[in-house]
């Protein structure tokens, strides 16, 4: 990756492979290239060399439009900061990609999960009204409303209490099992890792298998 400083390595040699209806926790120390392997994997981002294929597609060799469908199509995404849009409320925030994606009975999808998170009652707050942990619910009901094939996850239980990080938690594995969702978290939750399938460290840019429960 080209910086101020020069070229930077942040991923070495890293190869992984998810099948379908898979959970997998990335687990790891600050800095040491978790989010910059989900934002790839999801296609957020360009890498400088390698391949990386979604259901049969190498969307390295495609430009940003080929990975936006691809997203569309296969991918949600929860990101570490959020990234809702400040001027909509909660359900607004929710009920974007759905009528993007022409989805039927948008608003009433996007009601259900709302309620599901917890946050039934909040549903025309804009994100500035909402408390850190009540913004997370609204991205995870926004990610999990889109229903696409794989979700990609970027620390989700990070901002909750245990409480509530249990119920995204259960609602994850839920959907897991429910509709065969592929799960690619990172987080720095050790329940959350040990529910996974399986468990990578990330170590300055280096990808190990663990064994569930042997890291943390
Ligand atoms: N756009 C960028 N330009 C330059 N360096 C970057 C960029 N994005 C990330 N990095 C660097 O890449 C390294 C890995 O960052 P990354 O955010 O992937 O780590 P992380 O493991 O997710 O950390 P955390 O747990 O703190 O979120 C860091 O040293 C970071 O400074």
């Amino acid at each position: 990756m080209p910086s101020s400083e020069g070229d930077l390595t942040i991923l070495k040699d890293t190869f992984l492979e998810v099948a379908e209806g898979q959970s997998i926790a990335i687990i790891g120390q600050s800095g040491s290239g978790k989010s910059t392997l989900l934002g790839l994997l999801a296609g957020l981002d360009q890498a400088s060399s390698g391949d990386i294929e979604i259901f049969g597609n190498n969307i390295s060799k495609m430009n940003e439009e080929g990975r936006a469908l691809i997203r569309k199509d296969y991918i949600s995404f929860i990101f570490q900061n959020f990234q809702l849009l400040p001027t909509l409320t909660a359900l607004e925030n929710v009920l974007l990609p759905l009528q993007l994606k022409q989805v039927d009975n948008a608003k009433a999808k996007a009601l259900e999960f709302l309620e599901k998170v917890g946050l039934g009652h909040r549903v025309h707050h804009t994100p500035k009204l909402l408390s850190g942990g009540e913004q997370q619910r609204v991205a995870i009901a926004r990610a999990f409303a889109c229903q696409t094939p794989i979700l990609f996850a970027d620390e989700p239980t990070g901002n909750l209490d245990s409480q509530t990080g249990q119920t995204v938690a259960d609602l994850l594995f839920e959907l897991n099992e429910q509709f065969n969702l592929t799960l690619v978290l990172v987080t720095h939750d050790p329940k959350l890792a040990n529910r996974c399938d399986k468990q990578f460290s990330m170590n300055a840019g280096e990808l190990i298998e663990v064994k569930v429960g042997e890291a943390l």
